[in-house]
Parts: structure tokens; sequence; C-alpha cells
């Protein structure tokens, strides 16, 4: 059970994250559901059109997302029964809309060699392999043994081909996979969590602190770091969390882009009321300035508190 000074601190923390009053934190903070619906475009075409005509009578409230092709946002989880099921048989993939965000912004293309480092259980792996209809060549990654073997029968589930399924630690990745091997990174990372927390079941912070988020800010800035030494020239890295501290974002970003002269941010191409840009300072620390470039996403009813930086490489013989 958390006390209720880590209550307290929490609450302060996100009410300064998202310049709003702690007492408005308690309203915010009401837990993670899965808010979105994406369509399986990976089994075949008559169970693709068969599952479209399902969520419509089934889940009518769900609505298309513009920026993300045969998705639906689901606020309101109606037919949730029904959609589980469709899930059992990898027909749709549920899960909070803010996930939809950073495979979009890795757009992988036709033919690209592709890494997900953190990739378990596979939501946004398998969303990256739906995107370009399995036409990459996949290597899924995850430093958990376990998490890693479900992840390979879900593979299976999903109809998603992949072309290695390893669990190497990230943060040493560098020193097992071959050097600018990849095209496209996805690096969704271990974080503190912030984003999930229910403030109505008190023990969903029974593993947030504030040791814990420095512990994970030099983590996270090794695993960036590893992973640029695997992108190719030209390539494009998608940092990713469900947490706001920006010691477990723009910290680590930050840090990398000081580190790696060729690096740099780019916007993204799609936005909903609630993406915010990163922040360029916090108690005390500066942060490069391309970090506004980031996506910082307030908890809505529908997207959880995440944060998301489409990183790129300067490719080969450019200044
Ligand atoms: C946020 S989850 C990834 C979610 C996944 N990207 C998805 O969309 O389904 C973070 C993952 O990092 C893995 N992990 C934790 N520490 C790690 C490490 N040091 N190296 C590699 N993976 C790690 C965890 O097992 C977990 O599956």
């Amino acid at each position: 059970m958390s006390s209720a000074r880590t209550i307290r601190q929490f609450e302060q923390r996100m009410a300064e994250v998202l310049r709003i009053r702690p007492a408005e934190v308690n309203k915010i903070f009401r837990g993670a559901r899965p808010t979105s619906i994406r369509v399986n475009r990976l089994l075949d075409e008559d169970t693709y059109q068969d599952t479209l005509r399902a969520v419509r009578e089934k889940a009518p409230k769900a609505f298309p997302v513009d920026w993300c092709e045969h998705t639906f946002l689901w606020p309101e989880s109606d037919g949730f029964e029904d959609m589980l099921a469709l899930a059992h048989e990898g027909r749709v993939y549920l899960q909070n809309a803010s996930s939809l965000i950073p495979p979009v912004a890795l757009s992988p293309r036709p033919g690209d060699s592709v890494l997900d480092v953190a990739a378990a259980p596979g939501g946004k792996a398998f969303h990256l392999a739906a995107r370009v209809g399995n036409d990459c060549r996949l290597w899924l990654n995850d430093g958990a043994a376990p998490r890693a073997r479900k992840m390979g029968e879900l593979a299976e589930l999903y109809g998603v081909r992949y072309a290695e399924l390893t669990t190497h630690p990230a943060q040493y990745i560098d020193k097992s996979l071959p050097a600018e091997s990849f095209d496209r990174i996805m690096l969704d990372v271990q974080c503190s969590g912030e984003g999930r927390i229910d403030l109505r079941r008190p023990s969903s912070l029974r593993f947030w602190s504030e040791e814990r988020i420095e512990k994970y800010k030099f983590l996270q800035t090794k695993m960036i770091s590893a992973a640029y030494k695997l992108l190719r020239p030209g390539g494009v890295m998608v940092y990713s969390t469900c947490t706001l501290s920006p010691e477990e974002n723009e910290f680590p970003v930050s840090r990398n882009l000081e580190r790696h002269k060729d690096l740099t941010l780019e916007p993204l191409d799609f936005s909903e009321p609630s993406f915010l840009p990163g922040v360029t300072s916090w108690r005390g620390m500066k942060f490069d300035e391309r970090l506004k470039d980031a996506v910082r996403v307030a908890p809505t009813d529908t997207f959880e508190g995440f944060f998301v930086a489409r990183i790129v490489k300067a490719p080969a013989g450019s200044e």
C-alpha cells in the first residue's frame, strides 16, 4: 500500500508537470483503459472486412482516428466483451490510444529493417508490421525472456512475421547487434508508468518513487545511446514512455542530442488537442531547445499520459 506521503508527492509532481492544481490531479488520474481498437490488417481480406463490420455494429460509439489507418478511438468502451472476443482471435488489438502514436511517428517504409528494442507484449511492434503489410525485416527484442516468449506466440496469432526474437538488455544492445543496420528503431522503454497511475487504487503507486525516477533516467539515457549506434545514417528512432516526469523523457533525449551531433528531432505531422510540446527546463535542469518538437500527451478520457520523440540521424555525408 502507498503511504499518504507518496500520494502527496505524486500529486505535487504531476501538478507541477501539467501546470494544474494538486486537487485536479486526483480527477485526471483515474486509471488506464483500452481506449482504441486497431483492426488487424495482417489476416486475410474477408476476415478484415468481417471484423470492420463487427466493430461498427458492436462498438457503435467507436470512431475512426484520422491520423491512424484501420483504427478507432473508443472512449466509452462500448461492446467491450465483443471486442475482447475479437482480440482473443487476433482480429483486433485493444490498447490505450496513446500507444498508437509511436508506430505512426516511426512510419516504417516497405522493405525497411526495423528493430523494436523493448517490444513485449508486442502492441507497437505488431502495429509497425501491419503498417507495411509485413514487408519489413522485423527484429523483436525484449529484456524479459518470459515476456519475449509470450510475444512470439502472440505474433503468430496476429499474423506478424518477424526475422529475429532476442532478449538482450537494451542498455547494451549495441554489443550484440550489428552497427548501423536498422532504418527504423522503436524504443518504447521501461519507465515509472505515471501515465497509468490510477488514484482510485493507491496501490498502483507502490512502485512509484522519486528515487526510481532518478534510476530510470540514467538507464533510459544509455538505452537511447546504445540504439543510436544501431541506427543507419538517415534512419529514424522513436523514443516513448508512458510517463510524464521530464527526468525520464526530455532528459535522456536531450543528453543524447548533446552527445551525438548527427541526431536531431522532427515534429510529428499529426496532432490531438491533448498533445503538448516537450519542455526545455525542469527543476533547475536545462534541455536542448529542440525538445519543443517532442510530444507530451496530457492524460484525458481517451489518452494516457505519454511522451514521444521522433529522433532522426543525419544521412551519411551531411554536415
Ligand atoms: C513499456 S514496456 C514495452 C511495451 C511494448 N513496446 C508494447 O507496445 O507492447 C517495456 C518493456 O521493456 C522491457 N524491459 C525492461 N527492462 C529492459 C531492459 N533493460 N532491456 C530491454 N527490455 C527491457 C520490459 O520487459 C517491457 O516488456
